[in-house]
């Protein structure tokens, strides 16, 4: 029997015709009703009668008499479920559950596809209708040169404000200097540009991944990364330019990266007021190292957990790839390397592109008998299996469990201290307790060992071999929950600072 019918004044239910639903509006929450109490009953139609009988006045009744056949959807939908037994309809709630955990298991096929289908020809069609990516050689003076990769070499520059109308030579002529770091400018035109390399067998192709995964991440995880600006061909060759070759153009994000601040005596604590706005009060200095040495990490692993959940792996994780902000945040740059194992992007069996001193034992990101990459809606269907076999993100955790031992033990620090420590750590079969043990370079774990040693704890879950089913070293999402993380006197230190910046 409908309740709600019952309810109902004879009038107002003679007025509903079939297949339609009175919506009565009570304060707290909607309820319905229909003119065939067993359609109700039959579809589990919730009813709540209790707060209605104030509002069953004809007028109001009348107004809120709603068509069904105004959601088709919904209609197919009952009339579908209308033959169907108990046992049918609930196979078809867990084939429906079932289908939506697996397209939003990680890395996302759902989302994927929303980004690639949808997100990415937005993108492309808002940057044209912008002029974001109508950029050009003349829009740019270029700097000196900060690094050389195999396909690539990397610039600071300037862009040209727009207001300036002159060639940019002539431009650069007239301020006296022909570097653009050397000019007065702002530093929101600041620029980093990278060349990539031409005539170079792979750098086309590397470029092209590069501003790919570049694109990729300014959608899903934008705060992970440097800003990327886009990318422009030179259209003639001179000094700088070569006549075809490819540029890619980020934001200047900051002067230096964590391998530069490592290089300073004075490492962490010369992070502190960049990370925290200012010197903490109070905390004495080996509290003060360990609680920037958490921040950075906290900041790399929130960074990595990010990009992962995207399918994206850097491959290349190391402090020469993490600039530091002037606001303190650490991103990540240099994406050449990275792969997208939700679509196999920038994938190739057997082939490792990595830096050996942050590599992991096992090399390569999945094992060396997966097959090519299948066409990439195939590859994107698949990708949460492989995933879930193959747990590919724990490779960068290798290398942040490298970089926390880095920062964390000053003797560490140096690259040939590095080279020195991988090879000792390969000789304990990656085992980080039976190196601590077997070392002879007399490590200070003052920073690891302090709060009852769970930083230390956490470095042996990162640094370690793959175990059984692959797995064995933690995602970055259970690092971030890791006993180390979970006292955040760190991340109280630099909200504060946050707030205190925007209030500036
Ligand atoms: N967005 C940025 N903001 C500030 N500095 C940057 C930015 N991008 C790159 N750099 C600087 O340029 C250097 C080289 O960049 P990147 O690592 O991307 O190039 P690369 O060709 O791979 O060079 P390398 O092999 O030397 O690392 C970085 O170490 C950093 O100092």
């Amino acid at each position: 029997m409908n309740v709600m019918a019952s309810l109902l004044p004879p009038t107002a239910t003679s007025t509903l015709q079939h297949n339609q639903l009175a919506i009565c509006f009570s304060p707290s929450r909607p309820t319905t009703t229909s003119n065939n109490a067993s359609f109700l009953t039959n579809h589990r139609l919730k009813i709540n009668s209790v707060k209605c009988n104030a509002f069953f006045d004809q007028g109001l009744l009348e107004s809120s008499v709603v068509s069904l056949d105004q959601f088709p959807g919904l209609m197919q939908f009952l009339r579908v479920t209308e033959s169907l037994t108990d046992m049918q309809r609930w196979g078809y709630v867990m084939f429906g559950g079932l289908t939506w955990i697996y397209l939003t298991a990680r890395p996302g096929v759902l989302v994927g596809a929303i980004d690639a289908y949808l997100l990415a020809p937005l993108q492309l069609g808002f940057d044209n209708l912008s002029g974001r990516r109508n950029l050009k050689r003349s829009d740019f003076v270029i700097g000196d040169k900060l690094g050389e990769g195999s396909f690539g070499v990397v610039y600071s520059g300037v862009l040209v404000p727009k207001n300036v109308n002159v060639d940019v030579e002539e431009w650069v002529q007239k301020r006296g200097r022909g570097k653009a770091t050397q000019l007065d400018v702002k530093s929101k035109d600041k620029v980093i540009l990278k060349k990539v390399k031409v005539g170079i067998r792979g750098a086309e192709e590397f470029g092209d991944f590069e501003e790919w995964f570049n694109y990729r991440l300014s959608r899903a995880a934008p705060e992970t990364c440097a800003e990327f600006l886009g990318s422009f061909v030179a259209d003639k060759t001179n000094s700088q330019f070569t006549k075809g070759g490819k540029w890619l153009v980020w934001k200047f994000e900051g002067d230096r990266t964590l391998a530069d601040y490592m290089k300073d005596r004075n490492f962490p604590l010369n992070l502190e007021s960049v990370m925290f706005g200012r010197v903490l009060q109070g905390v004495g200095s080996s509290k003060r190292n360990a609680l920037i040495i958490k921040q950075i990490m906290r900041q790399i692993i929130t960074s990595l957990r990010k990009i992962h959940n995207t399918g994206i792996v850097h491959r290349d994780v190391k402090p020469a790839n993490l600039v530091v902000t002037k606001q303190g945040q650490i991103k990540l740059i240099d994406f050449g390397a990275a792969t997208d194992l939700r679509i196999g992007k920038n994938y190739v069996p057997n082939r490792t592109l990595l830096d050996p001193d942050y590599c992991p034992p096992e090399l390569y990101v999945l094992p060396e008998e997966t097959p090519s990459p299948p066409p990439e809606p195939i590859a994107a269907f698949l990708s949460p299996i492989l995933w879930q076999l193959n747990s590919p993100d724990l490779f960068d955790m290798y290398s942040a469990g490298i970089v926390l031992l880095q920062i964390a033990i000053p003797t560490l620090r140096s690259p040939a201290a590095l080279k020195n420590f991988n090879l000792e750590i390969k000789n304990c079969g990656y085992e980080l307790k039976k190196w601590r043990d077997n070392t002879r370079i007399k490590p200070d774990f003052q920073i690891l060992d302090s709060e009852n040693g769970r930083g230390w704890d956490l470095a042996t879950k990162l640094v370690s071999e793959r175990g059984s089913l692959r797995r064995g070293r933690l995602s970055a999402a259970a690092a971030l929950r890791h006993p180390y993380f979970l006292l955040g006197g760190d991340q109280a230190a630099a909200v504060l600072s946050k707030i205190s910046r925007s209030g500036k």
